[in-house]
């Protein structure tokens, strides 16, 4: 068993199972309650982590939102935000992105020894840098190398690519959906999970619905990964 963090993915999908459109930049799905429930995992996590395409289309900032989320974590001795980790094999994270911009907190980038130099040196003036992986980030290095820095819970918001590697890998332990009540279609829009995915039943992931709950104008839905 590798010692890693709780890992956990939150998304919003709408009811055909997109999470963004076919311009693939980041699309409201969620309503308002969800963005609240979002906010508090934010809160109670120890890093929330996306990979460099999520960075690349939406340029999220991924900080707590309510303030008094924020005030709870100082005076429980955290920062006020949540570690935000991106994971980009290549060192493509732009040095002006929201999550080096917004908010207060450790900012990690996980790259593998591919990265340019360049962009690497760029980049430690922003944040830690993690390296794991030959020509892409090892996934299963980066979860021990992130528990090993007193990550515990880990936060998973994505992208589509990062979701599949990571529970493909079995190195998610929950996975937590909004599903909206919209239909955006179309075969080049991102799903919840894309990647290579498997061509046999026995090959799926297999998944325990824990929870159910009406919320907004959709439902959220919380699996245990098996
Ligand atoms: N509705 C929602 O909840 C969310 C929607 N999104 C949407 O998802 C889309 C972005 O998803 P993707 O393009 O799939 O990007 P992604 O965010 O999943 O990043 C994938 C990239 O990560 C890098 N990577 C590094 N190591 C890797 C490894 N070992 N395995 C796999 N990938 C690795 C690769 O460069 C890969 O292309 C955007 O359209 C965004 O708006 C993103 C987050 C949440
Ligand atoms: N939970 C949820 N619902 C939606 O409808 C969404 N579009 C997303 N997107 C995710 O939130 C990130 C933006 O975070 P900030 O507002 O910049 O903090 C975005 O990159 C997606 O990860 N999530």
């Amino acid at each position: 068993m590798l010692d890693r963090p709780y890992t956990f993915i939150n998304s919003a999908m709408s009811a055909d199972g997109k999470i963004s459109t076919k311009k693939r930049k980041q699309v409201k799905i969620s309503g308002k309650t969800d963005f609240d429930r979002v906010d508090e995992l934010r809160a109670g996590s120890d890093a929330v982590m996306v990979g460099i395409g999520t960075v690349l289309a939406d340029d999220p900032s991924l900080t707590v939102k309510s303030e008094e989320r924020r005030k709870r974590r100082v005076a429980e001795g955290k920062d006020e935000n949540p570690a935000r980790v991106v994971v980009d094999s290549q060192a493509r994270t732009p040095p002006t992105a929201d999550i080096f911009k917004k908010g207060t907190g450790k900012r990690i980038v996980v790259v593998s020894q591919a990265a340019p130099a360049d962009r690497v040196a760029a980049l430690k003036e922003k944040a830690e840098i993690i390296v794991c992986g030959k020509d892409e980030v090892d996934l299963e290095q980066m979860s021990v190398e992130l528990k090993k820095r007193g990550i515990n819970r880990l936060m998973i918001e994505g992208g589509a690519t990062l979701n599949y590697a990571m529970v493909s890998r079995r190195l998610v332990d929950e996975i937590s959906v909004f599903v909206g009540n919209l239909i955006i279609g179309g075969k080049d829009a991102p799903t919840f999970m894309d990647g290579p995915g498997i061509a046999e039943r026995s090959e799926a992931v297999e998944l325990r619905l824990m929870k159910y709950e009406q919320m907004d104008e959709g439902i959220v839905l919380t699996w245990k990964v098996l």
